[in-house]
């Protein structure tokens, strides 16, 4: 068969593969395999040589019967609606692995912020949330950062939004300066929820983190945290990439080297004589493999290949169906994006619930709380998956299905 790389598609085959285990009525299955709004938006934006460039976005809401739409906004050249649509559909299932009271909603600009000055990235950022304000809001919809888009980005947004409805709105937004109602432990809660469960994971494999081999694709919010909350607890990050190239020593990368390297410009000013190709970071002997960057990265081709013992997906849709079929008859165990990478949402919501009290819990407060909600929902997807003698993938999907169903139920919908 023709292998499958429209997100879109992916995530609708991930939710028909779990609704088989779950003897869902069609009509329910067809609310899930599409968002219930999408809004496309075009705007104007003043360049600083006083041209006028004309950007295209999108908010996608995928189901709101558990709560408020959420997920974080893209900038990035390859944006479009279909991926968009993916990622509100795989927010809404993260919401349910570890039980927010949340649903899914994604956003996207077609742009390359690197190529912007500081003036046109704030003029995009405040123009995209004016074009989507409509539909947003603190009981509506909560937007966040993802690829590409950071804490000032949020800023931005927030007063946008803040001053289109007169009042300070700190909830409209997640992922924001502390400053202004960003909670402590958001900017490594995507990496420490990975490594909540990457423990459990060693823990059921009996094998320790100490000395265990890391690869790691991408090297933003996501990669960097992972490597240094792994190298912190001792494990070996031997391998990098970013979207320049990889950097691989089998003795170990110096992790605090290469992430003062990316700050000033490139990782792979580490030496030449580390330099691979960025495909075999993937295929490396190691034991666990994070993709931290963007979508399809393994897929039929390259998933007889792997040979990484657990591959946490800290990115969201990395994996083929295709391929998840191949690793799973490997024995490889995938611990899939909606619970690996869930504490990035969990803390935006914690940080959301902060806003709304108007008081602020310490990092410590955070950690403990995202601890726990990682691990219990590691263990339930564990368990659900030995019942019903499947991959993790298709366990999160059956948990967080069951949970959207019976939302949807209590609310009359079905
Ligand atoms: N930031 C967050 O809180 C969350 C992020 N995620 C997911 O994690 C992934 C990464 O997001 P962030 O770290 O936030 O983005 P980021 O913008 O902070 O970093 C992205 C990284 O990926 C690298 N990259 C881009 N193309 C690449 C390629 N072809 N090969 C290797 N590296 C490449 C970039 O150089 C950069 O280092 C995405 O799939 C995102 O949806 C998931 C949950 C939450
Ligand atoms: O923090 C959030 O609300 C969403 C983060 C996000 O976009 C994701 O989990 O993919």
């Amino acid at each position: 068969m023709a292998q499958q790389s429209n997100p879109f598609l992916t995530a609708q085959q991930q939710i028909e593969t779990a609704a088989q285990f779950l003897g869902l009525e069609q009509h329910v299955i067809e609310i899930l395999k599409r968002p219930m709004r999408v809004l496309k938006v075009t705007f104007p934006v003043k360049m600083d040589d006083g041209s006028i460039r004309v950007f295209d976005g999108f908010r996608s809401q995928h189901n709101d019967a558990m709560g408020p739409t959420k997920g974080g906004i893209r900038f990035h050249p390859d944006v479009n609606e279909d991926e968009v649509k993916a990622l509100s559909m795989w927010m809404t299932f993260k919401s349910g692995v570890v039980g927010l009271p949340l649903g899914g909603g994604k956003g996207g600009v077609i742009v390359d912020p690197r190529t912007l000055s500081k003036n046109e990235l704030e003029q995009v950022s405040r123009r995209f949330f004016e074009a989507i304000a409509q539909i947003i809001g603190p009981d509506k919809d909560i937007p966040a950062p993802d690829v590409y888009t950071n804490p000032q980005i949020m800023g931005w947004m927030m007063d946008t939004y803040s001053r289109l409805k007169g009042s300070y709105s700190p909830g409209v937004i997640t992922g924001k300066p502390l400053s202004i109602g960003g909670s402590k432990g958001r900017g490594e809660a995507t990496a420490q929820g990975v490594v909540f469960t990457v423990i459990e994971a060693m823990k059921q494999l009996s094998k320790p983190l100490k000395n265990a081999t890391i690869a790691i694709q991408g090297f933003g919010n996501a990669g960097r945290n992972v490597a240094k909350l792994l190298s912190e607890l001792g494990s070996k990050v031997v391998a990098i990439s970013d979207s320049k190239g990889a950097v691989y020593d089998q003795n170990g990368l110096e992790v605090d080297r290469i992430m003062k390297l990316k700050d000033v410009g490139n990782i792979l000013d580490y030496g030449s004589e580390y330099q691979i190709d960025s495909h075999e970071l993937l295929e490396l002997d190691v034991d666990i493999l994070v993709p931290a960057a963007l979508e399809n990265v393994i897929t039929l081709d390259n998933a007889d290949r792997i040979q990484a013992k657990i591959i946490a997906e800290a990115a969201n849709g990395p994996t083929l169906p295709e391929a998840d079929k191949v690793l799973f008859e490997k024995g490889i165990l995938v611990i899939p994006d909606i619970l690996a990478n869930a504490g990035g949402v969990t803390v935006s919501y914690f940080e959301g619930v902060q806003n709304a009290m108007n008081y602020y819990w310490s990092e410590e407060e955070v950690k403990s709380k995202l601890e726990t909600i990682m691990v219990d929902a590691y263990h339930q997807v564990s368990e659900i998956a030995k019942k019903y003698q499947t991959d993790l993938r298709t366990a999160a999907y059956i948990k967080s299905i069951k949970r959207v169903e019976e939302a949807m139920v209590a609310r009359g919908w079905v």
